[in-house]
């Protein structure tokens, strides 16, 4: 008896070259509607699905495999006498190898303006079912789901080596492939239901490459996107120049473009391990960037530089004369790219800004994960009170409400401080907020003197205030709401400085 074959595929490519190999083996093609019609067209002998179910295709091809002959042809044991004898009572033929891809949900979710009904009605139910009993059954059954697996499947085949190790091998693609496909539906029933933190956590996501290593060299680590994102991101950002990112890099360059999102006038962000050390609000993009850079020029040095306006030849020639390791813009002009293009190390990353949005922050913890919104919150001047005798002049207002923005991408505990939309200090991950103050404070130096203050959260004691006092900081923000407020209040009132409390706190860890 010959050997059969099931085809029933969306993505047609290459199938017809498929299916004539697999008729040379003396394979008989079994094949549903479409798929038919195009084996049919290209003279491959192939014969209709209904032939083994006796049974039409209904419900518009929701109803088309769906049929205990194909699937008792999938999932009988070969080597069960039982089995055998079932299949032979009930006329039925086994299928040996099974050619499945799934109607294309992904791509249709993507597609602007589609409808909710389109979208349903490109949930494969078939397919997955086809999938999933032949994957179950691999001991005796060759399961194929991804088109690139043809020509080394053929040369299996004619080569008789494909052994039960291949066969699990397949089976496991299919798994993991039909579990990708459920948990982008799943993703998407969960977001029409608006269930925020589900009993089961399925995100998905697709490889983008292998990383050369990961956070350290003896560290393996690969880079994975989040296939329905939608518009640019870090994943999908194209690269204009320079060697592939790395594990750090991948991740300096996330953190520089969530600073960035907070500013909409032109602005630069310069990043080191994934905090800012430079960051410049002006009205040309080259003069932001000539401010983060002067903000802290030592630091700087191999970092990481994102901008919200395209790079033209002046901020070109300026980024060009450090080290950096990657530059991220909406866009280059020709003369920046030739001019940028010239440095061998440094790698350039075109991305559309405005819909890099994550929503969900994802951390792993010994035995899972944590979830979290990112920390989309912000204020405005409205919700600011003030907490001091003095109200802030119109200048401290503006660079205190640009110093939040700021904070709230420093490690905890963090203070900001700033002058004139420019950071001038800036003191990271300390275990205590004073000792995060004095750093700030040192690096600006003389400049701390009618700077402002920015603080993540509030106030333990008012040691930090005294601080910032006495290197003539004149306004500070913070959130508020610590049981000794009133300490740190006094002391502002005492050296004439402004407060605000911003009534919301940005830890990050
Ligand atoms: N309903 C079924 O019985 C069924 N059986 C196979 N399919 C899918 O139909 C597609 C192929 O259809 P066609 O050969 O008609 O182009 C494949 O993606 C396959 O996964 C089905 N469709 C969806 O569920």
């Amino acid at each position: 008896m010959n050997k059969r074959a099931l085809i029933s595929v969306s993505d047609k490519q290459n199938i017809v070259e498929f299916a004539q190999g697999l008729v040379k083996l003396d394979f008989e093609v079994v094949s549903t509607g479409g798929t038919l019609r195009v084996l049919q067209e290209a003279g491959v002998p192939a014969v209709s699905i209904d032939t083994i179910t006796g049974f039409p295709e209904i419900l518009d091809g929701r109803v088309k495999t769906l049929h205990p002959f194909v699937h008792a042809g999938l999932l009988a044991k070969r080597g069960n006498e039982n089995h055998r004898q079932q299949l032979e009572d009930n006329n039925i033929s086994p299928i040996d190898v099974v050619v499945v891809n799934l109607y294309p949900f992904k791509e249709t979710l993507r597609k602007q303006d589609v409808t909710h009904e389109e979208i349903i009605e490109n949930i494969d139910i078939g397919g997955p079912t086809m999938l999933r009993a032949a994957a179950k059954n691999y001991a005796d059954v060759t399961v194929v789901v991804d088109p690139t697996d043809y020509p080394e499947i053929l040369d299996s085949l004619r080569s008789g080596d494909l052994d039960y190790t291949k066969r699990q091998q397949l089976a496991a693609k299919v798994f993991r492939h039909t579990a990708h496909y459920d948990a982008m539906i799943a993703t998407y029933f969960t977001e029409q239901t608006e269930e925020d933190f589900p009993e089961n956590y399925t995100a998905t996501y697709e490889k983008v490459q292998t990383l050369r290593y990961g956070e350290n060299p003896h560290q393996q680590a690969a880079f994975y996107k989040n296939p329905l994102e939608k518009g640019g991101s870090l994943a999908t950002a194209k690269q204009l120049h320079g060697k592939e990112l790395s594990y750090n890099n991948i991740q300096d360059a996330n953190a520089a473009l969530e600073i960035l999102s907070e500013y909409r006038q032109p602005a630069a962000v310069a990043v080191k391990h994934m905090n800012p050390c430079g960051i410049g609000v002006r009205e040309s993009i080259f003069e932001a960037f000539q401010t983060a850079y002067d903000a802290d020029p030592v630091s700087i040095f191999g970092g990481i530089v994102a901008l919200n306006r395209e790079v033209d030849a002046t901020t070109a020639e300026k980024l060009s004369e450090i080290f950096l390791e990657i530059v991220i813009a909406p866009s280059f002009s020709e003369k920046a790219l030739e001019i940028l293009t010239k440095k061998k190390n440094i790698r350039l990353l075109e991305l559309t800004l405005e819909d890099n949005k994550i929503t969900n922050k994802v951390t792993t913890v010994g035995g899972g994960v944590l979830i979290q919104h990112s920390d989309d919150g912000s204020v405005d001047e409205s919700q600011l009170t003030i907490a001091t005798k003095r109200t802030p002049s119109e200048q401290e207002l503006e660079d205190l409400l640009f110093a939040w923005k700021a904070v709230k991408h420093v490690k905890s505990n963090a203070i900001v401080l700033a002058k004139d939309k420019q950071t001038i200090g800036v003191g990271a991950g300390q275990m205590n907020r004073v000792g995060a103050a004095k750093i700030a404070i040192e690096q600006a130096g003389e400049k701390t003197a009618q700077a402002v203050m920015a603080s993540d959260a509030f106030f333990p004691m008012p040691d930090t205030v005294e601080a910032a006092a006495k290197a003539g900081v004149t306004a500070i923000i913070q959130p508020g709401g610590s049981k000794r407020d009133q300490d740190s209040i006094e002391m502002c009132d005492s050296y004439g400085i402004a407060m605000v409390f911003t009534g919301m706190r940005h830890f990050k860890h």
